[in-house]
């Protein structure tokens, strides 16, 4: 029997038989998320028209709160994408999470039934992070948790209100949920990342307590617990606030150079670091080139500097040894790092969302991260109505005299092989606006055009 999941009982849909049976939903609530789903900030390619929208599994956390795993399809792509959601189904919701309401199902019994977001009721993430914290089976959902590791019971649950590609819960200021939203087979980098460096010794990292995973339809990391740090204030927040003009943030900036050096010299003590293939910048050239390409086709504005940047990227194959290839970060921007108790915290390693996983847990060249971090200076200077380009100079050159401390090489000495990493990254950020929040995508693409007229 294919159970069809447009008829969601309030209580008890029987779980087993969901599993056994995935079910492909062609009624109403397909119609629900598939209107609903575009509209979120972690849902990639809302430009995109859905074509398809299958729930691939379905796992009943608590009467009428259930963990889905769902498959969407698009126009002209041949691979689907899975998302990761947590629905409720009731006859009547409390005031508090009317807004999270997606729409209305008919129920078995012909009774209305609301359908909502159910990250924000704590009857779906109570019972998660019991789970968690009991680790064991559920479904197609298998919990975890390091020995020694204990996950407390009874902290109060909310949703975590920042600018996010998922959704992080935290559990009463001690525990950190992360729910990846679009899931791909596989071991996601943000478990494992941490984990080696915290084996390693590592001392800035936040060390990993519990997570769980799906093993149906394919095996995939779905959440992270950590420690939440109460005390600790982004590096977007610190920066914005000095870009306004209200406060000096140099000091940090050098210390985050610091940090970010001492991070890829733990990464290459933690993995295996392999020697870099003699021709290996003309390839890393060849695939920007490529990326450019890919993704001028899916943003035409990038059309008219495709010939410039590619230049860039000729210029950066002709200089003489990039950096050895290792584990980085891979998404490196201010708000991956936490200021607290005078210290940078970095936090995130999964890498660019959109770039498939084998890909992020990749080796790369360690300037990656450094651009990335150069591009957020620029974003933190170019938001909202005064830009400061000066600020992001002046905090750039002192971001990367604090990495030439520690770090193994001097970003200022590799201004070709920098640009280049920069032009990548501001190009896969283009695509990443055009996606997410198509208000920003003016940011990266002034610095596209920058980038060119500065080669
Ligand atoms: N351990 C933590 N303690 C405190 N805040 C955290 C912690 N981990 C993440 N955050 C906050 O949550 C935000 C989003 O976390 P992040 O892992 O970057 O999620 P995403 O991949 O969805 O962007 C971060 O910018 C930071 O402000
Ligand atoms: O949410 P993630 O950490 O996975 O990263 C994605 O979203 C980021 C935005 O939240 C995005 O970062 C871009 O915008 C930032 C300002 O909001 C800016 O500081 C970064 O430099 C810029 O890349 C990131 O690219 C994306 O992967």
């Amino acid at each position: 029997m294919a159970l069809s999941l447009t008829s969601l009982p309030a209580a008890s849909l029987p779980a087993t038989a969901v599993l056994s049976e995935p079910a492909v939903i062609r009624g109403r609530l397909a119609a629900l998320l598939a209107r609903w789903m575009p509209d979120q900030r972690w849902f990639a390619g809302r430009d995109k028209k859905i074509t398809s929208l299958a729930v691939v599994s379905a796992t009943e956390l608590t009467p009428g709160c259930f963990h889905l795993l769902v498959e969407v399809g698009h126009r002209g792509e041949q691979h689907c994408v899975h998302y990761q959601l947590l629905l409720g189904a009731a006859t009547h919701v409390p005031p508090r999470l009317r807004r999270h309401v997606i729409g209305e199902v008919e129920g078995p019994a012909g009774n209305r039934l609301l359908v909502y977001d159910a990250v924000h009721d704590h009857r779906a993430t109570v019972p998660l992070l019991d789970r968690v914290r009991r680790g064991g089976t559920l479904g197609n959902l298998r919990f975890e948790s390091f020995p020694r590791t204990a996950v407390p019971s009874g902290l109060a649950p909310r949703v975590l209100d920042v600018e996010q590609s998922n959704t992080s819960i935290v559990y009463g200021d001690r525990l950190i949920l992360k729910l990846f939203r679009r899931v791909q087979p596989g071991i996601n980098p943000d478990l494992e990342v941490p984990t080696v460096l915290a084996r390693h010794g590592y001392a800035r990292g936040l060390a990993p307590t519990a997570w769980f995973h799906t093993f149906a339809p394919f095996f995939a990391t779905l959440g992270v617990v950590q420690p939440y740090l109460t005390d600790a204030t982004d590096g977007w927040t610190l920066a914005r606030e000095s870009a306004l003009g209200r406060t000096d943030f140099l000091a940090e900036a050098r210390d985050l150079g610091r940090a970010t050096a001492a991070l890829h010299v733990a990464l290459s003590e933690a993995f295996p670091v392999a020697p870099a293939p003699a021709d290996h910048t003309v390839r890393l050239a060849g695939a920007m080139t490529h990326r450019l390409r890919h993704a001028a086709s899916l943003v035409p504005a990038l059309h008219a500097y495709v010939p410039q940047l590619t230049r860039v990227y000729a210029e950066f194959a002709q200089a003489d040894g990039d950096l050895p290839l290792q584990r980085i970060h891979g998404d490196l921007h201010l708000a991956q790092v936490l200021r607290a108790g005078g210290d940078w915290h970095i936090v995130d390693f999964e890498g660019e969302p959109a770039k498939p996983l084998a890909e992020r847990r990749g080796d790369h060249s360690p300037v990656g991260d450094v651009a990335g971090m150069l591009r957020s200076f620029d974003y933190a200077a170019h938001i909202g109505d005064a830009p400061r380009p000066e600020w992001a100079e002046r905090t750039s050159a002192t971001f990367c005299a604090g990495y030439a401390e520690v770090g193994r090489f001097d970003p200022q000495d590799i201004a070709v092989t920098l640009r280049a990493h920069e032009a990548d990254r501001a190009v896969y950020e283009v695509v990443y606006e055009a996606g997410h929040r198509p208000d920003w995508i003016t940011v990266p693409m002034a610095a596209v055009a920058r980038l060119c007229r500065t080669s």
